[in-house]
């Protein structure tokens, strides 16, 4: 598989009033194309800030972030971002329809609404492109923010907490409409997340992080299948193993030996 995204030796150093902030430090890791990774880290290790320097929001103060081969040195061309925060990501005074063209602006217009059309479809919002999005509940809103990153169609399309202000049964649905649209439409995807047993149900790759400043523990491969299912994916052995070594390595203890299954 090609490498998409390559993050190399990457550390950003904040000014600040009580003196400078190393964020993160001497970061290094790499994501195929079609891969899924998540990023997990302690509270305030750096996850903002390693997600903004690969989307160009920062210029980083020292080492390098490439998208598929090319530096980044700004606002990638080719790259979408999915904020936590749904009700600031959208623009109330746009339709849902034009919300999700809004990005694809160079684009004819017919071409424009049907790729928008047929995101709104791949997110289940057919039929709402007329609505505003203050008409839809938070959940609804979120698939709207999803389907403007996927009709654009982006190389990468990187997540910052994309389902943490939903409530618990929204957030399970949009998680299985991620790994189904990333399926269909094989997308690169690295997203930021806090909750452990959400990085391991949808990863095919965990990235755990250390405290402030934020350097890589460890990689783990998540070798749960393509196909997997809310109830038994979790309910797995597998799944309960990665979730407690995620945890394990989150607390910098190393993971407790698995118990033996008992059914
Ligand atoms: N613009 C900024 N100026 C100065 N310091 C900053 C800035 N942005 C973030 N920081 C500091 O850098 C550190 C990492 O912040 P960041 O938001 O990247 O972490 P995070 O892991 O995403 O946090 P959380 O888990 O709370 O979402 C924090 O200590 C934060 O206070």
């Amino acid at each position: 598989m090609s490498t998409m995204l390559e993050v190399t030796d990457l550390g950003h150093t904040y000014p600040g009033k009580d003196g400078p902030h190393t964020a993160i430090d001497a970061l290094g890791f790499t994501v195929a194309a079609g891969e899924l990774v998540c990023v997990v880290g302690p509270s305030g290790c750096g996850k903002s800030t390693l997600l903004r320097t690969i989307a160009g929001l920062v210029t980083p103060s020292r080492g390098r972030v490439s998208l598929h081969g090319t530096p980044v040195d700004g606002v990638p061309a080719d790259l979408a971002v999915v904020f936590q925060d749904y009700s600031r990501s959208l623009f109330p005074w746009l339709s849902v329809q034009k919300n999700v063209e809004f990005p694809l602006r160079s684009l004819p217009r017919a071409e424009r609404a049907a790729r928008a059309a047929e995101a709104l479809t791949s997110v289940g919002l057919e039929g709402a492109g007329r609505k505003y999005p203050w008409q839809l509940s938070g959940g609804m809103q979120q698939r709207v923010a999803i389907a403007r990153a996927l009709a654009y169609r982006p190389a990468l399309l990187l997540m910052d907490e994309p389902f943490a202000s939903v409530d618990a049964q929204t957030r399970f649905e949009l998680e299985d409409l991620l790994l189904r649209v990333r399926r269909e439409q094989d997308t690169t995807v690295l997203l930021v997340t806090h909750d452990i047993d959400e990085s391991v149900y949808l990863a095919d790759r965990v990235l755990v992080l250390s405290k402030s400043p934020a350097t890589v523990v460890a990689q783990l491969p998540v070798e749960l299948g393509a196909e997997r299912d809310q109830i038994t994916t979790r309910a797995s052995d597998e799944f309960v193993e990665l979730r407690a070594k995620v945890a394990g390595l989150l607390q910098g203890t190393p993971a407790p030996a698995a118990e033996p299954a008992t059914r």
